[in-house]
């Protein structure tokens, strides 16, 4: 194309686009008005006026969302149609079946990211336009069929991995590549494993797969919505908007230290004794600890009745405690079984001394009266029922598990390791979280239990009406003053905390995130290689239907009670009934970082096969040796350094290391600049010591820096010395 005729198509492509953010606003401006006057809505309930501001206003979030870069491709048919390609779809206003933009997930929109010279689908060109915010700086075109064409015309790709990070991962939906494209449609239903090295867009495709998902099955996905699990606070803010920018937003997203709704995880257990708990062997130990609280009396225990005294015995307990554990139920529900038992047979005896003598087993009206009496009388009997309630008591699973960790004998007694011994049996851990909600299904509900989540829940009423104000408040710019009073004089916080009793209007999220028991259409685990066996546990309580999207990398993992094999870990729940797919390219770090990174892979794993970036960055990662006294100084070059860049950087080291930051804390994260310091620290730290150099080194995306006081670990010899190359791009 001549230079005049790129300009007039550039011209062209501008005007057209002009047009589509034209209808974009005034879409906007309709969803506005929609929300306006849905907070205006008199003459319905207002709970269902509620739902209708909360729709309105996820529907303005959504269009505010898709601002930056709304068009990013054009696609040209043999027959010589085009499609625009977008972040959502756009509608004539006229004619709502002749689409202006198509949405990135529709069926049509799918060759833009797979057509290729070798398989063009009935395309000829494919157009990728590069924009800042709403502006259109230029295009590059693939034409497919021409001699020499071939490769994928990459510059959008290259600009886009080349570029600066901000805060929070962005999405790839202008860039995303055919290997890619394929798990993020993929139509199977059940359990599929996505595993790649680092980098190579794992977490990427999980979410905009989820958003793909959302929009092919918006219906199903609305009711039950996605559950997407990582690996930190930090990593789910690192990934947490690039959902919302998709236009999504019945998700949630959490760690597995939040799967039990209102538990605080304040301590941390060391590697064995995650490893511990993290095994299925801890499902027998529970059941075993739970039977461990079901006694029965060392001595007999006199129940004093009006007129005769009976002893609760061992044989009268034990009796009754087979009785309630061949009921099956859980130990809180069966409870009553043991309850019931005991009376009987305690009622027996009682009966038994008291017709004595004076009634013949002809007299069988007077027996049955008795009968009935002294049961009657057990049944309200608050000796018997504090004997109960040491025998069979009724637990929370905090109240079984606490004291279990406290009290060697009862390790003992469930077949538990002594490791597992703790003087605070209430600190609890991540590694806790699944042992927890085991327990919930093995101890049922219990009255106690009933009346927490009674509280909990008239605590979120309370914080859900303070929040919809919050949101008001938050509005009141883009209101109109009298709208706004009106709003606020109708929506007072008790007004509505009364209400959400009677209805629950929260967001589905927000409903999922607070409910053990909600379960979702769908599950995404990211660092999936991290979970342990009891882990999937959960999960897979939480989504019955097994609908997963698995992504990790065995070779990074760092828990000691994570996956070796995802074979294993998946056989229970999937047999052999899932997929897998790989991805091998790297987005993320340039080809010099992933030499050295890739020396060490093979060190570790050497059956595991490095990723191969898409790019070098020519600049080389170097290493400097430094003494004892100058550690310090040596970070601090660094920080002033990065300080004048763009983009963001980090500094990873072992523990003690003043403002570094250990590698687990930054999984699954990235940087423009890293600096590892004491590698040989790292490498000697625990037998997954590799695993965590390995993922410290490859979160840069360009500059890599190594500060070693001891010899540099040889593994390490591909770094060039600090001092022997310039330093970086300068
Ligand atoms: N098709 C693509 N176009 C542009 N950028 C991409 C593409 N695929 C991946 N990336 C970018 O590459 C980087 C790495 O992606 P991501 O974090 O998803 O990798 P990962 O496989 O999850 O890595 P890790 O295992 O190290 O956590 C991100 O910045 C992502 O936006």
């Amino acid at each position: 194309m001549s230079n005049q005729g790129y300009d007039e198509e550039l011209r062209d492509e501008r005007a057209y686009i002009a047009g589509l953010y034209a209808r974009l606003d005034r879409e906007r401006e309709q969803a506005r008005a929609r929300y306006r006057a849905a907070l205006g809505e008199t003459g319905i309930a207002l709970v269902d006026r509620d739902a209708d501001v909360r729709i309105r206003a996820r529907e303005a979030t959504r269009l505010n969302a898709v601002d930056n870069g709304l068009c990013f491709g054009r696609l040209d048919t043999l027959s010589g149609e085009r499609g625009y390609i977008g972040r959502i779809g756009l509608f004539d206003g006229e004619n709502d079946y002749e689409p202006l933009l198509l949405d990135w997930r529709a069926p049509a929109a799918r060759p833009f990211y797979v057509a290729t010279a070798a398989s063009p689908e009935n395309m000829r060109r494919r157009r990728q336009f590069h924009s800042v915010g709403r502006r259109v700086t230029g295009f590059t075109d693939e034409v497919f069929g021409r001699p020499g064409a071939g490769e994928r015309g990459d510059a959008a790709l290259l600009a886009a991995v080349t570029a600066p990070r901000g805060e929070g991962m962005r999405d790839i939906v202008a860039t995303i590549q055919a290997e890619q494209d394929e798990i993020i449609r993929l139509g199977h239903a059940g359990v599929l494993v996505v595993e790649g090295g680092p980098g190579t867009g794992k977490t990427a495709v999980a979410l905009h797969r989820v958003a793909y998902l959302l929009y092919t099955q918006r219906e199903r996905m609305s009711r039950t919505g996605v559950l997407v699990v990582g690996p930190s606070p930090l990593f789910l803010d690192h990934i947490g908007r690039v959902l919302p920018s998709l236009g999504e937003s019945d998700v949630v997203f959490a760690t597995t230290g939040d799967l039990v709704p209102g538990l605080r995880v304040t301590a941390e257990d060391a590697p064995e004794v995650a490893r511990l708990k993290g095994s299925s062997k801890m499902v027998g130990v529970l059941a075993a600890a739970v039977a461990d609280r079901q006694r029965v009396p060392d001595e007999p225990v006199p129940v004093e009745l009006a007129d005769v005294t009976v002893d609760l015995d061992r044989g009268v307990a034990a009796e009754a405690r087979l009785e309630a554990r061949r009921s099956g139920l859980p130990h809180n529900e069966a409870r009553a079984v043991f309850r019931e038992h005991v009376v009987a047979l305690l009622a027996e005896r009682a009966v038994a001394k008291i017709g004595e003598g004076w009634l013949t087993p002809a007299d069988r009206g007077a027996w049955a009266d008795l009968r009935a009496d002294v049961r009657e009388e057990l049944a309200e009997h608050e000796q018997l029922d504090a004997v109960l309630d040491g025998l069979w008591p009724e637990l929370t699973p905090e109240t079984l598990l606490a004291p279990l960790y406290m009290s060697p004998r009862r390790l003992a007694a469930a077949g538990a390791d002594p490791a597992l011994f703790r003087a605070d049996g209430g600190a609890w851990t991540v590694s806790d979280v699944p042992l927890l909600d085991e327990l919930v299904d093995l101890l049922g509900r219990d009255d106690a239990a009933d009346r927490t989540a009674a509280r909990r829940r008239a605590a979120e009423a309370a914080e859900y009406s303070a929040g919809v104000l919050d949101v008001l408040k938050l509005d009141r710019e883009e209101m109109d003053e009298d709208v706004l009073l009106s709003a606020e004089n109708l929506l007072y916080a008790e007004d509505l905390a009364d209400r959400f009793g009677e209805r629950d209007t929260r967001d589905l999220a927000e409903r999922a995130a607070a409910d053990r028991d909600w379960t979702y259409g769908h599950v995404v685990v990211d660092e999936a290689q991290e979970l342990s066996e009891m882990d999937w546990r959960v999960l897979v309580r939480r989504c019955p239907s097994r609908s997963f999207t698995i992504v990790g990398d065995l070779a990074q993992r760092r828990s000691a009670a994570g996956a070796t094999s995802w074979a294993a870990m998946l056989a229970p729940y999937a047999g052999d009934r899932w997929q897998y797919r790989e991805l091998t390219v790297n987005y993320r770090t340039p080809a010099e970082i992933m030499t050295v990174a890739g020396a060490l892979l093979a060190r570790f794993a050497p059956d595991a096969r490095p990723p191969e970036s898409v790019r070098a960055s020519g600049v080389r990662p170097w290493s400097r040796q430094v003494a004892d006294g100058e550690l310090p100084d040596a970070i601090a070059d660094f920080t002033r350094d990065e300080d004048g860049r763009e983009g963001t950087a980090v500094v990873i080291g072992p523990p003690g290391v003043p403002g570094a930051v250990p590698p687990s804390a930054t999984k699954g994260l990235e940087f423009d600049a890293v600096l590892v310091v004491e590698p040989e620290r790292i490498l000697a730290e625990g037998p997954r010591g590799a695993a965590e150099l390995y993922v410290a080194l490859t979160r840069a995306t360009q500059r890599l820096g190594v500060l070693h006081r001891e010899p540099l670990p040889a593994v390490l010899s591909g770094l060039a010395d600090r001092y022997a190359v310039s330093r970086p791009q300068e």
